[in-house]
């Protein structure tokens, strides 16, 4: 199914980053009763300027008001629309460990737009298990069901690093065309299909580099 997003403008990968937290922090105006933000007020929380937050915000499709600036309730629906958030992208997990399995059971995924609709594994502890309401099966049986029926676009991969690679490559022939890769292994894919790498371990660094940093 085609995303029916606005994805494709051409927006610099620092904005679309920062726009999640303009969007955590106009939630939060929404639930003390505001019902406009100007650049400014955004600004003063998030550390960003005000001329930066503008611009950004030109990416998306929303004009503020001079004076009292953006009206809330629709600068909450442009971003969302906007990142991908009201869409659900249908999702499977391969590799129910220690991080897979918290991955289940964190419901907030599914609040951002990503449904995992199913796990796969190896191991006899999990295979034919629900975490979460989500099944397990066995990663046999990934091409068929995800042909078949689950569909998924998206494959996050919490399996150990060594076998990244083939994993990676099995979840591409099962037709997922995107994967999120939790492993500490660089993976390829082969054009066409998107890549994304997330490590808490690589902000740990950066949060120990800083902490070296500070006045004694
Ligand atoms: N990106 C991060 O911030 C981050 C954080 C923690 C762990 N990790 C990485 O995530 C991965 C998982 O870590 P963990 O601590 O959950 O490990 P774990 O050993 O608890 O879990 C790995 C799971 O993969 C399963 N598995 C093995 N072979 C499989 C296969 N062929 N198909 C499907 N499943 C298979 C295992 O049975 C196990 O359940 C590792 O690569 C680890 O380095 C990344």
């Amino acid at each position: 199914m085609v995303d029916p997003t606005p994805f494709h403008r051409n927006i610099p990968e620092p904005a679309l980053r920062r726009l999640p937290w303009y969007l955590a922090y106009v939630k939060l105006l929404k639930k003390q009763g505001e019902s406009y933000v100007s650049s400014t007020q955004i600004a003063k929380k998030i550390n960003v300027s005000p001329t930066q937050i503008a611009k950004d915000l030109s990416y998306v499709n929303i004009s503020g008001k001079t004076r009292v600036g953006y009206e809330i309730d629709q600068l909450i629906n442009v971003l969302e629309e906007f990142l991908g958030f009201r869409y659900v992208h249908k999702a499977v997990l391969f590799g129910v460990g220690s991080l897979g399995a918290a991955l289940l059971a964190d419901s907030g995924l599914e609040q951002y737009g990503l449904k995992i609709l199913a796990g796969f594994d190896v191991k006899d502890a999990v295979v034919n298990t629900m975490i979460n309401h989500i099944p397990v099966y066995h990663a046999n049986e990934f091409v068929e069901r995800n042909t078949k029926t689950i569909k998924a676009e998206i494959g996050v991969l919490t399996v150990p690093a060594d076998i990244a690679q083939q994993t990676a490559d099995f979840l591409i022939e099962g037709g997922i065309r995107g994967i999120w890769n939790f492993t500490p292994f660089r993976i390829r894919v082969p054009e066409g299909i998107v890549l994304q790498n997330t490590s808490i371990y690589a902000h740990l660094a950066v949060m120990f580099n800083r902490l070296k940093q500070l006045p004694e």
